[in-house]
């Protein structure tokens, strides 16, 4: 009989444009070919559906928080690898995700302000600098970076492909992935 696998919230949070979907993605290509069954839950895409409505206050993103945690926790107790991408600013809301489902890998996508600015993927730093756009994480609005994740990324000093293999490594260290077969 086959081995059932281990359900795990693997939670990318960090500034915008850190590089959090980015890397999630990769990890999504490199989970799917050893065969993981998985679920990303990116940002943008909650905030379409799951928490459509919701601003950016501090009350709006907790409660964005408390949201994608609770389907994260019903996905990881059935045996789901979760990918969740969330700037999840506050530092007490993905502690509290974190305690309720237990089965959790917190990744900080960590660049330095500037350089996310720099990228501005989504032209959103500029608008937030011209006060086109209020409480934008990093400008106007707070970032509490974690104290003691299980990863740490820094998207300004290493590649895409090294990230993803931090991930991986922690993966395996912490039993929720067999290690590669070496060929
Ligand atoms: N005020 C403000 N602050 C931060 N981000 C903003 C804001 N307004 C819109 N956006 C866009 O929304 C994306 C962040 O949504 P999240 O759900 O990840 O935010 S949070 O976790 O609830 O704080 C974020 O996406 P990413 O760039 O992928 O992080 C932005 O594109
Ligand atoms: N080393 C790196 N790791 C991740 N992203 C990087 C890196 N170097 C450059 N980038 C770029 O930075 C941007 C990050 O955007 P995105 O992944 O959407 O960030 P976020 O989801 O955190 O808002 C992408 O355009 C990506 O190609």
């Amino acid at each position: 009989m086959a081995t059932a696998q281990r359900g795990v919230t693997i939670w990318f949070t960090g500034l915008s444009g850190s590089g959090k979907s980015t890397i999630a993605r990769a990890l999504e290509a490199e989970l799917r070919q050893r065969g993981c069954q998985l679920e990303v839950l990116d940002g943008d895409i909650v905030r379409t559906n799951l928490t459509k409505g919701l601003g950016f206050s501090k009350e709006d993103r907790d409660e964005n928080i408390r949201r994608i945690g609770f389907v994260a926790h019903l996905l990881t107790r059935n045996g789901v690898v979760v990918l969740v991408s969330a700037i999840s600013p506050y530092r007490e809301a993905r502690d509290t995700v974190r305690d309720r489902i237990g089965d959790f890998v917190e990744v900080f996508v960590d660049a330095p302000l500037n350089i996310c600015e720099d990228r501005d993927v989504k032209g959103l730093y500029k608008k937030a600098r011209a006060g086109e756009i209020k409480q934008f994480t990093g400008i106007d609005d707070p970032y509490e970076a974690p104290l003691n994740p299980e990863v740490h990324c820094h998207t300004d000093q290493q590649s895409v492909e090294e990230s993803v293999a931090q991930v991986i490594d922690k993966l395996e260290a912490m039993g929720y992935l067999a290690a590669a077969a070496v060929v």
